[in-house]
């Protein structure tokens, strides 16, 4: 399987640390507008080869002519906020770029899947769907995987349980009006009330959890002005998905066609994930607040998206 990765900052190059180390991948290629970024950071990763049980991937920095024929593309690339701008001016500055960019992604490697991590991802991702021809199924964001990543870490600390063991979703919007369907979510099997109390701890008080890990991002943002290691965990749980053929459930940004009564708009609800990209979209009964809650996501992001 070849790999291509788009953009080599902070992200893009810890995913492709991922890649390297623990993947099956035989082809990782690296590309970014610096070409010179792309090219020492796979020179730095080729010497961990000699020490890693990696399956030694041909390793590739270069142009989008090298991406030919890729099986996966992830997109990284894109400016970051600066001082005096605001997240509406880089959603405009951002959909110039992946614009431009898709269309290089598409020529070279029209059969992929490709999954989008640049900011704001979903709406992102809707205007790289419209400015190419790949289908919904193969054009996706990584969506609110990250937020689960964070909820499901956040909420094992409060169960003192392994978040391997747990089950659950944020869901709607990578941002602010992400919310957490509780009626979905369990700790081994039980209700996390009832886990709760079968196990003399205190209740989870919700909103304050939905709230903590929302902040999650801003906090680590604020103190090294960048997240990459959730981030990178999250696309390379993707990726490890599409490779196994798992048919795994990941909560990511597809574009809406009428499921949860939402129409052409790019949300991050349950995918069922294998070879061929998002193989279903897992249809749910929320709870009254939770439906009212994804209906929140679906105003903040048709309205963010009316920006670009
Ligand atoms: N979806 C998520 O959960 C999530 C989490 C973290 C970061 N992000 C987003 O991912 C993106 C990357 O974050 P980062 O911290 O790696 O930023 P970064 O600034 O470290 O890296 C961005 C890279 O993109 C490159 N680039 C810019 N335009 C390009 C182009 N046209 N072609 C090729 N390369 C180009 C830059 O040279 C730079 O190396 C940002 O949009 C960030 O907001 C998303």
């Amino acid at each position: 399987m070849k790999v291509s990765v788009i953009g080599m900052g902070a992200v893009g190059t810890e995913i492709v640390g991922f890649l390297v180390n623990m993947s099956e991948v035989t082809e990782i290629v690296a590309v970014d507008k610096v070409r010179e970024r792309a090219e020492a950071e796979i020179w730095d990763f080729s010497h961990t080869t000699p020490f890693t049980y990696a399956k030694n991937p041909r390793l590739v920095a270069g142009g989008m002519e090298d991406t030919q024929g890729s099986d996966i593309v992830v997109i990284t690339a894109g400016a970051q906020l600066q001082k005096g701008q605001t997240r509406d001016d880089l959603a405009r500055v951002n959909s110039a770029i992946l614009r431009e960019l898709i269309a290089g992604v598409e020529r070279h490697s029209p059969g992929a899947i490709v999954i989008n991590v640049t900011n704001p991802v979903d709406v992102m991702t809707q205007v790289m769907l419209r400015a190419s021809s790949y289908p919904r199924e193969r054009l996706i964001s990584a969506g609110t995987l990250i937020d689960t990543a964070r909820f499901l870490r956040i909420l094992s600390e409060h169960v003192r349980i392994d978040p391997k063991n747990l089950y659950g979703y944020m869901l709607g919007d990578h941002g602010a009006t992400g919310f957490i369907p509780w009626s979905l979510c369990r700790v081994c099997g039980a209700e996390v009330d009832t886990f709760c109390r079968q196990n003399g701890l205190p209740l989870v008080d919700r909103e304050a959890m939905r709230q903590q890990t929302l902040d999650a991002g801003y906090r680590i943002f604020e103190r090294k002005g960048n997240t990459n290691h959730g981030i990178a965990a999250s696309v390379f749980r993707i990726i490890r998905a599409i490779e196994g053929n798992e048919q795994s459930i990941l909560p990511l940004g597809v574009l809406l066609q009428g499921e949860y009564g939402v129409s052409d708009l790019v949300m991050s609800v349950p995918c069922v994930i294998g070879r061929r990209g998002v193989e279903r979209i897992l249809r749910h009964e929320f709870a009254p607040e939770e439906q009212a809650a994804f209906h929140e996501s679906e105003r903040h992001l048709r309205a963010l998206r009316a920006l670009v």
